[in-house]
């Protein structure tokens, strides 16, 4: 044991401490891992899989795709490293959190779990599930993936603002030093632990050229960013289809927890000390306030995330089609900018947020289809994959969420003349399908499918 493991046993609250990594796939900066090391004597880290997230999700459309799966084998293949160059292992266990965890729990007499708090619904209820069974167990659960921690929140989460510029008139003005917690050291592992480590030779090599999965990745891809020119021209740019430099390019690292949105914003006020204050510097805060907001929102509205009718109580009049959402999703709508726009996601597990919002919004009113398939497809397709950002700007564009307007329709025309003048974009991904209809109908106009 070195000094600074025998300092932490000396100081430990419990014995066997469980870390159990979620959307916080990192060691540094990970305050939940953090508390962990400094409480445990010794520590057990797992991460668990289930792999019918690769078969069943909402709707039929299982929960995660190629590219999601390939970026998070990648990140767990770092954990692992980054764990070992500390003296500990990364655990995959794979089945059902709450019943893995409950075997892992009682075999190994675990003394305290920890973890960093998910705004997810369905994390939060496996999580109540496995502290139902061991209610004498204590969970320490971490503010570890967000700017702020609900106590610091000028308001209680109850009384979250409706809209997002109402929360960011909040929340901006508070002043927050955004250091890094670097964590040098851990509690061993007990001795004996039989459970198989994560296999390397597991990785699927299909990930997509720009995104590597794992912490290393994404701290080096945060240093380049910050490097060049691109964030003294973010607020121009950010708008664009394609084109790799347009916009940071965090949201994969930071949906998976690679990377924390403190290291972010810590390299944001280095890069402003440095080359001062701009617009665009400005503009990469402010949406990461977005993220921020959607957070809390799924947070405090719970399952009413997934809700046909939002928060707005009324259902939207759409339906599902299984031609149009076929369609739209292999990128086969009589739309060019679309199947563009679907079709460069299928193959990358990346779409410019400019195209999230096009595609949802011809789902929405062109195809009048029912927004929760769109939002569920996109959970299975994108590779930054984050359960509040994605079904929170689902219902924005669908008009049942935190949209004051309600209806944001965009017209595909004048966004293709605007963000595609020479149609180059839709050139490279094939999108132009013309004369392909909507709905197939025979010569009575019924509907042969
Ligand atoms: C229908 C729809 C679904 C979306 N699903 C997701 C999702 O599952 N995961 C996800 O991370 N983002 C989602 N977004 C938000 C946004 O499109 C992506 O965060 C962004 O395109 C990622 O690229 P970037 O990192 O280069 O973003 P940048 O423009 O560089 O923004 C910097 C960071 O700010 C945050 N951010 C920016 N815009 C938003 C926004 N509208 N909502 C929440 N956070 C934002 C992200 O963390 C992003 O990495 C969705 C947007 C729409 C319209």
């Amino acid at each position: 044991m070195n000094t600074k493991q025998q300092l932490v046993s000396i100081m430990a609250d419990y014995r066997l401490g469980l870390f159990v990594f979620r959307n916080d796939l990192r060691v540094e900066d990970n305050l939940a891992l953090y508390d962990a090391a400094q409480r445990s004597e010794i520590l057990i880290c797992c991460f668990c899989f289930n792999p019918t997230q690769n078969k069943y999700g909402h709707y039929g459309i299982p929960a995660m795709g190629k590219h999601r799966f390939t970026f998070l084998q990648q990140s767990l293949k770092q954990l692992r490293t980054e764990l070992e160059m500390r003296g500990q292992k990364l655990i995959v266990l794979t089945g059902t959190f709450d019943w893995i965890l409950t075997e892992l729990i009682s075999e190994r007499q675990v003394d305290a779990v920890f973890l960093s708090q998910h705004q997810g619904y369905y994390e939060r209820l496996q999580l109540s599930l496995l502290q139902q069974r061991f209610p004498f167990l204590p969970f320490h659960e971490t503010p570890n993936n967000t700017l702020f921690s609900e106590p610091e929140l000028p308001f209680e989460l109850a009384d979250l603002p409706e809209t997002f510029s109402q929360f960011r008139k909040k929340v901006e003005p508070l002043s927050r030093d955004f250091s890094v917690q670097l964590v040098d050291a851990l509690p061993p592992l007990p001795e004996n632990i039989s459970y198989p480590g994560f296999k390397a030779e597991t990785l699927n090599e299909l990930a997509s050229a720009d995104f590597e999965g794992g912490e290393r990745a994404g701290l080096e891809h945060l240093a380049s960013y910050f490097s060049g020119q691109s964030a003294g021209t973010y607020k121009q740019t950010r708008n664009a289809l394609d084109d790799f430099s347009s916009s940071t390019k965090f949201s994969p690292w930071l949906a998976q927890g690679c990377l924390s949105v403190r290291q972010i914003m810590a390299a944001l006020r280095e890069y402003e000390a440095q080359f001062g204050e701009n617009e665009s510097s400005y503009w990469i805060s402010f949406e990461l306030l977005w993220r921020e907001y959607f957070f809390w929102y799924a947070l405090k509205h719970g399952k009413r995330l997934f809700a046909f009718s939002g928060l707005s109580g009324k259902s939207p009049k759409t339906s599902f089609y299984s031609e149009r959402f076929q369609k739209w999703c292999s990128g086969n709508t009589p739309y060019p900018i679309v199947n563009a726009c679907m079709k460069q996601l299928n193959a990358t597990g990346y779409m410019s947020n400019r195209g999230r919002q096009l595609v949802a919004s011809c789902f929405v009113h062109e195809l009048s289809l029912d927004w929760r398939y769109g939002a569920a497809y996109f959970e299975q397709q994108l590779i930054d994959y984050d359960v509040s950002s994605n079904w929170g700007n689902w219902q924005y564009l669908a008009g049942v969420g935190a949209d004051p307007r309600g209806h944001r329709q965009f017209n595909l025309e004048k966004q293709t003349e605007r963000y595609d003048p020479d149609n180059e974009f839709i050139k490279r991904w094939a999108g132009d399908l013309s004369g392909q209809p909507i709905d197939s109908v025979d010569a009575a106009d019924w509907p042969v499918r």
